[in-house]
């Protein structure tokens, strides 16, 4: 028996499997058709559902595929069911390949349609202006800490955050030819890839060779593909589209380097069963005024998962607050602290409660 012909049982088996796997697909797909029916004009995505499903599937799970494999692959099962009810827009910071177009992609799924825009700001403009459906930015990295601008446009923007994902960032050094610092000018990055490569490119760039901040990674990228005596720090996805060689690879300096990205749309959502809320509070400058504001949140035994201080743009000697806690402001223990935080704080702002990242 040659060994192809001992493949062959397997093969059958395998072709067997997938038209059932074709015929429950659709199958699926056209529940969702139906509840796309029953949903009518309203809210076609539901992040507090989909987390269950994928929550519920992981759990489900006894192998050989890992929990992490079933998850992507439900994930794109749940994309396309979605984009049969109605398909999805979602806002990022481009040009294409950008780190923040790699999340939309894994929280929405390849069937969502992303939109490219020039700046984190412009990419929530889209959404407040109705003419796309959700926003997916930055909020903080690993290495880097937390993503001024995104906080400062949390302050003031109508949306809702209802999501949340959670993405492993790796940094490639990407030129148009396969030479590694001979001629080479520049290098181009974002302000925060430069910061998460600075050991990396403080002992392998020549003095010479300048360190360019640019809007985006993959603007970096798309610069470098133009000009051989640049190079740029970038992603996989921004290598492919910009057609440039891997000089290096992971050059970022901390393994473990995750960025996270907040989903912003029009809606709340309902509980999970494994939440957070974000919310930003401020209060003025004055001694014990940190104290004051945790108390409530620690009295209720309500678990802090981040706490970021910036100086208000507005007014001098005033500080925000941004303060993400586990559970939903829907919980009777935690609306109890939320109303003590609101007659201690100048202002609060509850941007939203979401499901914890589940991919
Ligand atoms: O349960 C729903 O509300 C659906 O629309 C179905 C479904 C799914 O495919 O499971 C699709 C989109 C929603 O975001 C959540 C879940």
């Amino acid at each position: 028996m040659s060994d192809d012909s001992k493949l062959l049982p397997h093969r059958t088996a395998i072709d067997n499997i997938d038209n059932q796997l074709i015929d429950l697909m659709n199958e699926r797909a056209k529940h969702a058709r139906a509840i796309g029916e029953l949903k009518g004009t309203g809210v076609v995505y539901r992040p507090e559902r989909e987390a269950q499903v994928l929550r519920r599937i992981k759990a489900f799970n006894t192998g050989p595929l890992t929990d992490e494999a079933v998850a992507r692959l439900f994930r794109e099962i749940m994309s396309e069911c979605l984009a049969i009810e109605r398909p999805l827009t979602i806002a990022y910071l481009g040009p294409e390949g950008t780190f923040t177009q790699l999340a939309a992609m894994k929280h929405f799924g390849h069937a969502a349609h992303t939109v490219p825009c020039l700046t984190v700001d412009d990419s929530l403009r889209l959404v407040e202006a109705r003419q796309a459906d959700y926003v997916v930015a930055p909020v903080e990295n690993s290495t880097e800490g937390s993503v001024g601008r995104t906080l400062d446009l949390l302050v003031n923007t109508p949306l809702r955050v209802c999501g949340e994902v959670v993405l492993r960032v790796h940094h490639h050094f990407l030129r148009t030819q396969y030479v590694d610092f001979a001629d080479l000018d520049a290098v181009y990055a974002h302000a925060q890839a430069l910061a998460q490569c600075q050991h990396w490119l403080a002992k392998n760039l020549p003095d010479n060779v300048s360190r360019v901040a640019v809007s985006s990674n993959a603007e970096a990228a798309k610069l470098a593909a133009q000009n051989p005596r640049v190079a740029a720090i970038a992603s996989q996805a921004a290598a492919e589209i910009y057609a440039l060689n891997k000089i290096a690879a992971n050059i970022e300096d901390e393994p473990n380097n995750t960025t996270r990205f907040l989903v912003l749309g029009h809606q709340d959502t309902t509980p999970s069963g494994h939440d957070k809320t974000s919310l930003i509070v401020s209060a003025p400058n004055r001694s014990g005024m940190l104290h004051h504001i945790i108390e409530p949140l620690m009295q209720t035994g309500i678990s802090m998962t981040k706490f970021e201080s910036r100086p208000s743009r507005t007014n001098l000697w005033e500080y925000l607050f941004f303060i993400d806690i586990e559970g939903h402001f829907a919980e009777p223990r935690i609306q109890a602290a939320l109303d003590v935080l609101r007659e201690r704080a100048m202002f609060i702002k509850v941007l939203g409660a979401y499901p914890v990242a589940v991919l």
